[in-house]
């Protein structure tokens, strides 16, 4: 399984490392240095620093208003820190507006699910590939076959995303007739569609039942072993994120307070003080 501690490593250069499972990680993908963030007095996040690799699972706990989804929202671009550096590929990156964002390939899935409705599974998907459609109104008039043969590229694209998230029985029914766990994968689905480098999960589990949450966690597993797609999330099923993670973050009170492999950070005094020792939901 993943994120079995660091003992369990064979390479820890910054090439990256090779799981216990046999999955290859690779170098730092997104680097988040001294990160603080405030919303007016509040702070949100104080002085945060860690890194994501390529092609690990990365996850972020904490209790509930701990920071987690402003962390989420300044790794996505979304929000610009007002102190500290986030460096992508290696460049410090800029204050971006969401298009911006999108075509750095990052893509992700909301806490409350935000799919259109009324369209039907397979138009939601391909909304997915908008920023990959180079063709406009015009050209599309003027050059048919080019536009055609670009349509017919994210067709592909989006089919070999249904068929593995095995959604192609409801390929044509619009999201408003599809119970909770299906319209989740359906976002997954659309968020995939993007071809992102770094998938960012807000709550993935969110509002699930047990066999939607085993359901759920087999296709993030699975997306990450097929596409090699690097993920971050946020979620809080312990057991999900324990299960799941390569390298987990945890957050309380906007502080840093633990970051390693899901056995590291389940030994952590700290995090069982603020997190692990008290119910939560
Ligand atoms: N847009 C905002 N404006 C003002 N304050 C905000 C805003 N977003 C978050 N905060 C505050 O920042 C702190 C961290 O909130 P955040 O939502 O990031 O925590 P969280 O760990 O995701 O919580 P939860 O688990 O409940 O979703 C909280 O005190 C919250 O009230």
């Amino acid at each position: 399984m993943n994120g079995q501690g660091d003992a369990m490593r064979d390479v820890a250069t910054d090439e990256g490392y090779v799981t216990a499972d046999g999955r290859k990680i690779g170098g730092v993908a997104m680097e988040m240095r001294n990160i603080t963030l405030r919303f007016g007095g509040v702070v949100a996040i104080k002085d945060i620093s860690f890194d994501i690799r390529w092609g690990e699972i990365r996850a972020i706990i904490g209790p509930n208003g701990a920071g987690k989804s402003s962390m989420l929202n300044v790794i996505s671009g979304f929000y610009h820190p007002q102190e500290g550096d986030v460096i992508f590929k290696g460049y410090k990156r800029p204050k971006m507006r969401p298009y911006q964002v999108a075509r750095m390939g990052i893509a992700r899935t909301f806490q409350n699910i935000a799919l259109f409705e009324g369209m039907s599974v397979l138009d939601n998907i391909m909304t997915g590939r908008l920023h990959h459609m180079k063709a406009n109104l015009f050209q599309q008039a003027m050059w048919w076959g080019s536009a055609q043969r670009e349509e017919d590229a994210n067709r592909e694209q989006v089919e070999k995303i249904i068929d593995f998230l095995e959604i192609q029985h409801i390929r044509k029914t619009p999201v408003a007739r599809l119970p909770y766990g299906l319209k989740k994968r359906v976002e997954l689905a659309r968020a995939l569609a993007a071809e992102p480098s770094i998938l960012l999960l807000d709550e993935p589990m969110a509002g699930m039942n047990v066999e939607e949450k085993e359901d759920m966690s087999r296709f993030i597993l699975d997306v990450n072993d097929e596409f090699g797609t690097t993920t971050v999330l946020i979620e809080h099923d312990m057991g999900v994120v324990m299960d799941l993670s390569d390298r987990v973050v945890v957050m309380d009170y906007g502080k840093k307070i633990g970051d390693g492999t899901p056995e590291e950070v389940r030994n952590n005094e700290d995090v069982i003080k603020a997190y692990l020792g008290v119910a939560h939901e």
